[in-house]
């Protein structure tokens, strides 16, 4: 146990700050076993697939965990790195950077601990990590910065799941969005200035974000309006009208309508209008992983180009770059 004070003696142990700053997750390797084991953890939250439970385990286990685990592990593949997982590599370089510009700024000790929402490293390990360090107040960081019930709603369920059982529950802040943070649309702006600055500037600039399905929304996620915030500001900061700078949702998954208008659709539209060029950022994603990389980066590229484009470039996410660390410093920052 972390804390020994005895009976009658006020004095407590040196606390500190602890930060657990958690992404989605990712498999622990690109095999159809890892990552059926990772997406059968995933897909059975409650808060990312919201059927029926039975109606949903049926499909699940019948046919979803039958066909998709191969075909994900072989996209997986195309991403994996020496590292690993893009995700977990570049979270673990965020950690680190973020714990080195949170000590310089704060005088109290402080933590980081990075965490998966699903799979590893676990957000049961990162808590007990900063409760074993004496941390007695926490932030929890999701990354992401557009609230949604699907992801930092789930990361809250899992972060309550496991304190539920602690006799000591730390003062706990819970960071549920930071898509308006000035910090963070600055660091966006510089990310496309400088690739403007070596690329030159596409026809068009496309904000891709993950979508969820539109009866969410419509059930009151505040997702898209946190999407739709995040593209003004970007769009004021750079200057652009809204035919140069436009946004759409990618990654839709199952049959039911998702938030729209759909990223492939319509960059296969533009590439057939004959817009010629085009960049594509992802500003809700803190970090590269497979949907930015092999989605946006290959896919995505593909049917642009084959709807007649001729120029398609991906701006990298924020990943471990020094606006971003400055960014997320801030938005911790403001929540001591
Ligand atoms: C089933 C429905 C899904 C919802 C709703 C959803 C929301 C959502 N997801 C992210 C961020 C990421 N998703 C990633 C992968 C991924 N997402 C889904 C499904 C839903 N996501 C699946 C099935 C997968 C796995 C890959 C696949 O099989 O296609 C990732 C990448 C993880 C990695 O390892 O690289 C991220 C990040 C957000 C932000 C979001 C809602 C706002
Ligand atoms: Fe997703
Ligand atoms: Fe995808």
């Amino acid at each position: 146990m972390p804390f020994t004070a005895k009976q009658n003696f006020e004095h407590e142990q040196e606390t500190c700050t602890g930060i657990l700053l958690t992404n989605l997750g990712t498999p622990d390797a690109p095999t159809k076993a890892a990552v059926r084991t990772y997406l059968k953890e995933f897909l059975w939250d409650p808060r990312v697939v919201e059927q029926p439970r039975w109606l949903w385990w049926l499909i699940l286990n019948g046919i979803i965990l039958n066909t998709r685990p191969a075909r994900s592990a072989a996209l997986y593949a195309k991403v994996w790195s020496d590292e690993g997982s893009p995700l977990l590599a570049t979270g673990k370089r965020q950690r680190e950077k973020l714990e080195s510009a949170l000590q310089e700024q704060i005088e109290q000790p402080v933590h980081v601990e990075l965490a998966m929402r699903y799979g590893n490293p676990s957000i049961r390990k990162g808590l007990e990590a900063l409760r074993e360090k004496n941390c007695t107040r926490f932030i929890v960081l999701p990354l992401y910065p557009q609230y949604s019930a699907t992801t930092s709603g789930s990361t809250f369920d899992a972060v309550a799941d496991v304190l539920k059982s602690w006799r000591r529950v730390p003062q706990l802040q819970f960071i549920g969005a930071y898509h308006d943070a000035p910090a963070y649309i600055e660091a966006l702006a510089e990310s496309v200035r400088n690739h403007w600055q070596q690329h030159g500037q596409a026809e068009r600039l496309l904000l891709s974000y993950h979508g969820i399905p539109e009866s969410y929304f419509n059930n009151g996620d505040p997702y898209p309006c946190h999407c739709r915030k995040t593209t003004r500001l970007l769009r004021e900061a750079l200057g652009l009208d809204e035919t140069r700078l436009q946004m759409s949702f990618q990654s839709r998954f199952g049959k039911e309508p998702w938030v729209q208008p759909y990223t492939d659709e319509t960059l296969e539209t533009w590439g057939r209008e004959g817009v010629e060029s085009v960049d594509v950022i992802c500003p809700g994603f803190p970090a590269d992983c497979l949907e930015t990389i092999e989605e946006i980066g290959m896919e995505n590229r593909d049917i642009f180009l084959e709807a007649g484009g001729k120029t398609y470039r991906y701006i990298p996410a924020l990943n471990d770059s020094e606006p971003h660390i400055r960014a997320l410093t801030q938005v911790v920052l403001e929540h001591l």
